[in-house]
């Protein structure tokens, strides 16, 4: 056997993978979707989740939850509940301690994975998404985070599915509501929340996105049209994100 040749050959090998390596992490994120435009599309959400799949840590949510955000980084894509409103959320669930806890809008399940890490043993996320292809990329990534036994993910719109969350889901005192969907929605939802007598003195947490066009009063609007809610508005990045606690009484700060 010619050992050169072996030599040689292995060494082309080698520098192959790392040449492949580096345009796929570095290119790939930019490259894919330019592909993806001139010949047919891959959905978003199945580039995130197999861009999760390839580089997280399987069975770590922190991993996931970084994988996710570098991505989204590296696209430029908007993930609010990430940086610091993340961190918010986080010091939420750890100063609460929930039991139960309901997210309105799971998406990709980013926000389904940060509250899912910190849940003690035996706490529960009950997490709702309409969108069927997207409820599916959430439970894969819930899969992969190994917190499959504490979240639940509903495929159903919120108003549909309040209603039933004793009956079906065995749910009679929520903690904290999570709203990070339609905002025209809230009010209404929580207001049937209100009705079926879920929040009796539980939280609630907005994501704020003030900078967008047409929602630039809706604090106000849900302060007032929600006033059991004791609100207190935290400005996070410009924005304002707020906590409130159902059965208090109103208050900003
Ligand atoms: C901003 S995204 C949620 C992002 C997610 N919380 C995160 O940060 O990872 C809003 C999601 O709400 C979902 N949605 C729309 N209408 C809804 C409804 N009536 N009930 C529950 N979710 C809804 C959308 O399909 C969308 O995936």
């Amino acid at each position: 056997m010619n050992w050169s040749y072996l030599g040689t050959a292995l060494v082309i090998i080698v520098v192959i993978r790392l040449v492949k390596a580096y345009i796929s992490n570095r290119w790939g994120p930019v490259l894919v979707p330019m592909l993806e435009k001139v010949f047919g599309t891959t959905k978003w959400e199945e580039l995130v989740l197999q861009h999760v799949k390839k580089h997280a840590v399987a069975g770590d949510p922190d991993s996931v939850m970084q994988t996710f955000d570098n991505l989204c980084t590296t696209r430029k894509w908007t993930l609010k509940t990430a940086g610091k409103r993340g961190e918010m959320i986080d010091s939420v669930i750890c100063d609460t301690k929930p039991h139960v806890c309901l997210e309105m809008g799971t998406s990709c399940g980013y926000t389904a994975v940060r509250i899912g890490r910190l849940l003690a043993p035996g706490a529960q996320l009950l997490t709702l998404e309409p969108n069927p292809q997207l409820a599916r990329v959430s439970e894969e990534m819930l899969q992969l985070a190994g917190l499959r036994d504490k979240v639940t993910v509903i495929t159903a719109d919120a108003d549909d599915v309040i209603p039933h969350l004793t009956k079906k889901y065995d749910v009679t005192n929520i903690d904290i509501v999570f709203l990070d969907y339609w905002k025209d929605s809230y009010i209404r939802d929580l207001k049937l929340i209100e009705e079926h007598g879920l929040l009796k003195n539980g939280f609630v947490v907005v994501t704020e996105q003030k900078g967008d066009s047409q929602d630039t009063d809706h604090t106000v609007e849900y302060n007032t049209g929600a006033e059991k809610f004791e609100c207190i508005l935290k400005p996070v990045d410009g924005d304002d994100t707020s906590v409130g606690r159902g059965g208090g009484h109103h208050r900003s700060s």
